[in-house]
């Protein structure tokens, strides 16, 4: 009998293996799988708690952002990351210095999640060279002061902060993961990690070598 996707177990292993299916052979990064990928990390951090929905507001803001340009009637240029740049500096359809026609621009709009990547990557790394006494509250604070925070406002650094407090610790952080005793999550964790970085990294490059980076 077929299990309703709500009712299924959740693990993350699936969600990271998303990232994995987003790099083609040729290394295009395709943005169906990438945004599936940050669907799964949302409902991943609403299992966590509503201190939460602040910041998973604006991630789904932002994946529905760029699924209604894939539903386009252009969406055949949104089918990777590299065809969507593209697509839209040709057409000039991005804000490159200040704000203003184009606020949804795809280029602008996966900027923010991609450097929200790169959080995760931070992140992840230290969780899986934790120890048991390590504090998912300050790996997850340390991360975001390394990335993600550079690009916030001091009211956003401020609710993120406080926000992380409420972070389950380290044991009941694995068991929500639900991939298995610690050292399942740690062997886990080594194989999504070189995936979710060459996504990062095939991005970073694409971004620095258009000058998108600090797209406003
Ligand atoms: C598990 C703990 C979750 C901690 C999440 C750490 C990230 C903290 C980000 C705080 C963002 C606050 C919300 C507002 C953001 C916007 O101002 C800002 C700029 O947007 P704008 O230029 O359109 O104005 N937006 C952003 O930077 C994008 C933020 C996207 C955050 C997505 C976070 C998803 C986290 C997924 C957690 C999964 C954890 C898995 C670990 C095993």
């Amino acid at each position: 009998m077929a299990v309703a996707l709500e009712d299924q177990k959740f693990s993350l292993q699936e969600v990271l293996d998303t990232f994995k299916l987003c790099l083609s052979e040729n290394k295009e990064v395709h943005l169906e799988q990438y945004v599936a990928g940050w669907r799964g990390l949302v409902r991943f951090m609403n299992s966590l708690g509503s201190v939460f929905s602040f910041i998973s507001k604006d991630a789904v803001n932002k994946i529905q952002i760029l699924v209604n340009h894939l539903n386009s009637e252009t969406g055949a240029h949104y089918v990777t990351i590299q065809s969507m740049v593209r697509y839209e500096l040709d057409n000039q359809l991005v804000d490159l210095t200040k704000r203003g026609s184009f606020p949804e621009s795809g280029c602008r709009t996966l900027l923010r999640l991609h450097r929200a990547l790169r959080w995760l990557e931070l992140f992840l790394e230290r969780l899986r060279t934790s120890t048991e006494d390590s504090k998912t509250s300050a790996m997850c604070s340390e991360a975001y002061n390394e990335s993600l925070s550079q690009h916030h406002p001091w009211i956003i650094r401020k609710a993120a902060g406080t926000a992380f407090w409420a972070l389950p610790g380290r044991a009941q952080f694995f068991d929500v993961m639900n991939v298995g005793v610690p050292d399942q999550v740690v062997a886990m964790l080594g194989d999504a990690m070189p995936l979710i970085s060459e996504v990062y990294q095939v991005t970073e490059d694409l971004y620095a070598q258009n000058n998108l980076l600090e797209l406003p």
